[in-house]
């Protein structure tokens, strides 16, 4: 059995549905489609979800929400009327949309998320409706049915371990469909909570683990996952195969194709990942699969920037020799429930590496003020634009000389290097630079090792 989740650039219109569609009944194996909310069309296009986050808004600032209802529930409508869907059958999605700012909700956060989450329910819904249409035997099964329950904040939520019991629960007949919305699980008092942006290919991995898939099929709008971001270097080499281990640290960094999230299920659940393109099926894809079984035949799988970090950066003298000193730093960003990513140290220096995406500038100030007044250091600063380099490969494990020829195309262009962390995964090597550096970096990395 196969799970399968369609993005939102899959499903954006008719003619990508119509994709989709023929993708999902094309093989017997494929039992379950997850969809994402619809995507953009084109370039400048907005996504259903921003709509939804703009409908949010305005309902909680009171303001006027027809115009938004409108451009909502039409990207549905334009769907339906590609498939010549009878116009009866889309009013309870324009009930569902119109009675959001009617439910009781425990505050805005809340609110919030059950905005966003309609995006992929009521696409789910019209996708089991045209599929009906078209004959086939297709059932909408949502988060709240099947028993997706999930832990945390609402807008940035975990799925909780009970989860998997109740899919066990869940059953299908042999010819029936099943359509769930992706990026939304059930809260354990009942409220909706979204994972964090692209969390669909969460819910996908989910059910894949939950329900015993044999291959998680995530289809997206690029052949393959390429050794860089298509959108940073021209025509990258596709990366035919890869170990979870490979994509979980490149989808971290910004391989934003796959979630990094959803790997941790597919791992769990020792299910291979299939990434493919909905608008060419054919092609093989990149599949990803456990670390065990796996030959590399490059040293390098793949390189990636992230430019959405910042750093605390400490200095004082003789930090080596106070115990209790890096504790009392983490417990002032617990105090304030932020987590860091990476703190290289040496002997009288800490740099504290924060994604920028769970602070703000007055968040920053608080800890800053905090650290000053409990370590006293000789020096601190806020390193606002911090971009972390990740090259990535199983192969670099028994090599030598793969840091030299990460770092000398970098010296070549004059590229500043704040920071290296190797050896913490032996897979992985991070580079830390700015942000307006990190594009060239890249480029340079991957010309070195790729060029050929
Ligand atoms: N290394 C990479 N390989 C392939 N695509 C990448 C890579 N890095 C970033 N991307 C981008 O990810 C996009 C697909 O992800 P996303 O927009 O989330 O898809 P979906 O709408 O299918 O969920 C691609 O169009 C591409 O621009
Ligand atoms: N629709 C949600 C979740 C998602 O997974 O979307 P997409 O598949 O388009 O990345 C978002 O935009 O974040």
């Amino acid at each position: 059995m196969k799970v399968v989740k369609f993005g939102g650039s899959s499903l954006a219109d008719g003619p990508e549905y119509e994709h989709a569609i023929n993708i999902i009944t094309a093989d017997p194996e494929r039992r379950v489609a997850v969809t994402s909310a619809p995507g953009k069309r084109h370039d400048g296009d907005i996504k259903v979800t921003d709509l939804l986050i703009k409908y949010a808004k305005a309902v909680i600032n009171d303001e006027d929400t027809n115009t938004l209802v409108s451009q909502i529930f039409n990207r549905y409508q334009a769907i339906a009327d590609y498939f010549h869907l009878p116009a009866d059958q889309l009013a309870s999605i324009k009930g569902r949309l119109l009675a959001l700012p009617k439910q009781d909700y425990p505050n805005d956060h809340y609110l919030m998320a059950a905005f966003k989450a309609h995006g992929e329910r009521l696409n789910a819904e019209l996708m089991a409706l045209v599929l009906n249409h078209l004959g086939h035997n297709a059932r909408l099964v949502t988060p709240e049915e099947a028993g997706i329950r999930v832990t945390g904040t609402p807008n940035n939520a975990s799925v909780s371990p009970e989860t998997y019991a109740l899919l066990d629960r869940l059953t299908y007949a042999d010819n029936e469909l099943l359509v769930f919305p992706g990026f939304y699980g059930i809260t354990m008092a009942g409220h909706i909570a979204t994972f964090s942006r692209g969390g669909s290919d969460i819910t996908g991995a989910i059910l894949a683990r939950g329900l015993h898939a044999d291959m998680y099929e995530n289809f997206t709008d690029v052949d393959a996952i390429y050794s860089a971001n298509p959108n940073v270097i021209d025509h990258p080499q596709p990366i035919s195969k890869m170990t979870y281990r490979e994509m979980r640290e490149l989808s971290y960094a910004g391989f934003s194709v796959f979630h990094d999230e959803a790997l941790i299920p597919a791992i769990q659940g020792n299910v291979p990942i299939n990434v493919k393109n909905t608008n060419h099926p054919e092609k093989p894809g990149t599949l990803i699969v456990p670390d065990q079984s796996f030959q590399p035949t490059d040293i390098i799988t793949g390189i990636v920037s992230g430019k959405h970090f910042g750093a605390i950066y400490l200095h004082k003298y003789l930090l080596n020799k106070q115990s209790g000193f890096t504790l009392r730093i983490l417990q002032i960003l617990a105090r304030h429930h932020v987590s860091y990513e990476h703190m290289p140290s040496g002997i009288d220096d800490i740099t504290i590496i924060l994604d920028k995406n769970q602070i703000n500038d007055s968040l920053i100030d608080t800890i800053c003020n905090e650290i000053q007044k409990e370590i006293n250091p000789d020096r601190l600063e806020w390193i606002n634009n911090y971009a972390i380099i990740m090259v990535v490969g199983e192969g670099m494990k028994n090599r030598t000389g793969v840091i030299n020829d990460i770092l000398s195309p970098l010296a070549e262009k004059h590229i500043a290097v704040p920071m290296i962390n190797q050896g913490a995964s032996r897979i992985a090597i991070m580079i830390g630079t700015y942000n307006e550096d990190a594009d060239a970096a890249v480029a340079a990395i991957y010309h070195r090792f790729f060029a050929n």
